[in-house]
C-alpha cells in the first residue's frame, strides 16, 4: 500500500495538526501496516518459471492446470496479484472477500469474487463461495496445481456446515461462544468440528492435486491448524475437545440435535481419520506474512525516526485492561530511569514479572537496558475485551484509554512525556470507523473521571471523539491486510 493509502488526503489535514511525538507514532503504525501488504508480500517472495510457481526458493510444477481459490478479509489484494504473476496461465479462480471490499470499484479481472461475511459472520454468500470452492476442489486431478490464499476472516468466508447442521445454528453457536470469551483457538476448534471444508477437509477434497497454500497469518503464533480454521491442515484436536469446550462455556446443554449428534459421531469415530496419517504430502503451507514482520517494521521506523527501539513481544494476548496496567506500570519504570534513577533492581524486578505475564522477545532484559534516552518499545498481537457495557469502542481504544487512566495514577516525573497508540493493522477496531487510538497524555481529572465511566460502559469512541475534536482517533480506512494489533509505546524526556 502506497503512504497516502494509510494517511488519505482527507486525513493529512488532521495529521500535520498533531504533536511531533503524535505524527511519530502515525508513522510507525503507518509502515508497519505497509510491511504487510499482502501484495508486496507476494512481490517479494513468489516468481513463476516456464514450468514452476516458485515460492521463495521452493519450486512447485504447475502440472497441467493451474487455479487459484482464497477466502479472507486479506485475500483481494492477494488474489489480483497472483492473477497479475500467473497471467494467463491462471485458468479459474474463485474469491470470498468480505461484503463491500471493493466500494472503490472494481478492477478488471478473471477472478470470480464473491463478497459476504458481513461484520464478520459468515452467511449465505459467503457459503454459496464455499460450495463453489469445494466444487472446484473436487474435480481437481494429479495434473492440476491449486493455489490457495488464506487470511484471517477465512472462517467466515468459507462456512460450509456439516449436514444436518444449518448454517444458522452453526452461526449461532459460534456467537455465543464468542460472547463467553473464548479465545480464536477454542472458538476454531469447534468450527473445525462442526464444518465440512475447515480442519483439513479442504485439503482432503483437493487430493490427489498438488496443493500451495499462501497465508497472511494473524493468530498468534502463527499455527496453520487455528489460522481460518485451518482448511489445509489435519485436525490434530482430539476428538473430546469441541465438546469439552461446550462444556467449558456452558454451552453444551444447550446445543441442538443436529450439533450434539455432529459432535458424538466425532467422538466416536475417534476424530477424523486423516489421509496418510494426516502427513497430507500434497499440500504445502506457507506464512507469507505475520505480526513479526510488522512490529519489526514499526521498530526499523522509530529507529529511522530517532528512537532506541525494540520489540519486546509479538504474542500480548489476554485482557485488554491488564495489559494496560502492565504498560503503564513498564512505561513509569522507564521514566523514573530517564529521570536518573538508576535503580536497576526495580526495573529488573518489573520486567520478571512482565515476562512472567507474557511472552517476550528474548534478550529483553540486556535489551531494555540499553535504552535510556528516546524510547520507542514494539508490541503485538490481540488483547480481548469482554464487553458488558451497551457503548461503542473496541480493544484498541479501550487499550488505549484505560493505559492513560493507569498513567495518570502512576505520577509520570513532570519532565518526561509518555505516548502510546493501539491499532488494528485491519484499519478497523471493534464496530467502528477508526482502527484505535493515541492515548490522552495530559488529562486532568474531571477528564478522567469521564474517561473512566467511557470504559466502565465499553464507550472508548465517545471519549475520544470528545478529547481534542477526536484527534486521537487513528481513522485509515480497511488497509487490506490484517495481522492483528500493533502497540507503540514511546518514553522520552521532553
Ligand atoms: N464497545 C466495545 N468496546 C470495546 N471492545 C469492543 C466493543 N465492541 C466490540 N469490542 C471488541 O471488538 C472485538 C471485535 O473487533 P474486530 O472486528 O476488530 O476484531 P475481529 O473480529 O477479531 O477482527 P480481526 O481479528 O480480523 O481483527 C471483539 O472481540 C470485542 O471484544
Ligand atoms: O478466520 C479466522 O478463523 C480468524 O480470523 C483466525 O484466522
Amino acid at each position: 500500500m502506497c503512504a497516502k493509502r494509510v494517511l488519505s488526503v482527507k486525513n493529512l489535514s488532521v495529521f500535520i495538526r498533531k504533536t511531533s511525538t503524535m505524527s511519530d507514532l502515525l508513522e510507525i503504525f503507518q509502515k508497519s501496516v505497509e510491511s504487510v501488504q499482502p501484495a508486496s508480500l507476494l512481490e517479494k517472495q513468489i516468481s513463476v518459471t516456464k514450468s514452476h510457481l516458485v515460492v521463495n526458493t521452493t519450486k512447485h510444477k504447475f502440472g497441467k492446470r493451474c487455479h487459484v481459490i482464497g477466502f479472507g478479509k486479506a485475500v483481494k489484494d492477494m488474489a489480483l496479484k497472483m492473477e497479475s504473476i500467473l497471467g494467463e496461465r491462471m485458468q479459474r479462480a474463485v474469491v470470498t472477500v468480505p461484503v463491500g471490499i471493493f466500494r472503490e470499484g472494481k478492477p478488471s479481472t478473471r477472478i470470480e469474487f464473491i463478497e459476504g461475511a458481513e461484520n464478520n459472520l459468515p452467511d449465505e454468500n459467503s457459503m454459496g463461495g464455499a460450495l463453489k470452492i469445494k466444487e472446484l476442489a473436487q474435480t481437481l486431478t494429479m495434473d492440476d496445481l491449486l493455489i490457495v490464499l488464506v487470511s484471517g476472516g477465512g472462517s467466515a468466508l468459507l462456512p460450509l456446515p456439516v449436514p444436518p447442521i444449518t448454517l444458522q445454528e452453526k452461526h449461532e453457536l459460534i456467537k455465543q461462544l464468542a460472547r463467553k470469551g473464548a479465545t480464536i483457538n477454542e472458538l476454531n476448534s469447534v468450527r473445525k468440528r462442526m464444518s465440512i471444508l475447515k480442519g483439513g477437509g479442504l485439503a482432503e477434497l483437493a487430493f490427489p492435486c498438488k496443493v500451495v497454500s499462501l497465508i497472511l497469518s494473524d493468530v498468534i503464533g502463527d499455527p496453520l491448524d487455528f489460522i481460518a480454521s485451518g482448511p489445509m491442515v489435519p485436525n490434530k484436536d482430539s476428538p473430546q475437545l469441541a465438546t469439552d469446550i461446550l462444556k467449558k462455556y456452558e454451552l453444551y446443554d444447550g446445543v441442538c440435535d443436529s450439533i450434539r449428534n455432529v459432535l458424538c459421531e466425532v467422538q466416536m469415530s475417534s476424530g477424523n481419520i486423516p489421509m496418510k496419517q494426516g502427513l497430507y504430502a500434497h499440500v504445502e503451507n506457507y506464512i507469507i506474512g505475520n505480526n513479526k514482520m510488522a512490529a519489526s517494521a514499526a521498530s526499523v521506523a522509530a529507529v529511522s525516526r530517532g528512537y532506541q527501539s525494540m520489540v519486546v513481544s509479538t504474542c500480548i494476548e489476554g485482557n485488554a485492561n491488564c495489559i494496560a496496567i502492565s504498560y503503564a506500570k513498564l512505561a513509569a519504570v522507564l521514566a523514573k530511569r530517564l529521570t536518573g534513577e538508576r535503580d536497576c533492581d526495580i526495573l529488573e524486578k518489573y520486567l520478571e514479572e512482565f515476562e512472567s505475564q507474557y511472552i517476550t522477545t528474548e534478550g529483553l532484559r540486556e535489551g531494555i537496558f540499553k535504552l535510556e534516552d528516546k524510547i520507542c518499545l514494539i508490541f503485538a498481537g490481540e488483547p480481548t475485551v469482554v464487553v458488558t457495557g451497551t457503548g461503542k469502542g473496541g480493544r484498541n481504544q479501550q487499550l488505549a484509554l484505560n493505559f492513560a487512566i493507569e498513567i495518570f495514577k502512576l505520577h509520570i516525573p513532570r519532565n518526561v512525556k509518555v505516548s502510546f497508540l493501539s491499532c488494528g493493522t485491519d484499519g478497523i477496531d471493534g464496530p467502528t470507523d477508526a482502527a484505535g487510538a493515541i492515548s490522552p497524555n495530559n488529562m486532568d481529572t474531571n477528564w478522567v473521571k469521564f474517561a473512566q465511566d467511557c470504559l466502565d460502559n465499553n464507550d472508548a469512541y465517545r471519549f475520544f471523539q470528545s478529547w481534542d475534536g477526536g484527534d486521537n482517533l487513528v481513522k485509515i480506512g480497511h488497509t487490506g491486510t490484517n495481522v492483528m494489533d500493533i502497540h507503540v509505546l514511546v518514553v522520552e524526556k521532553k
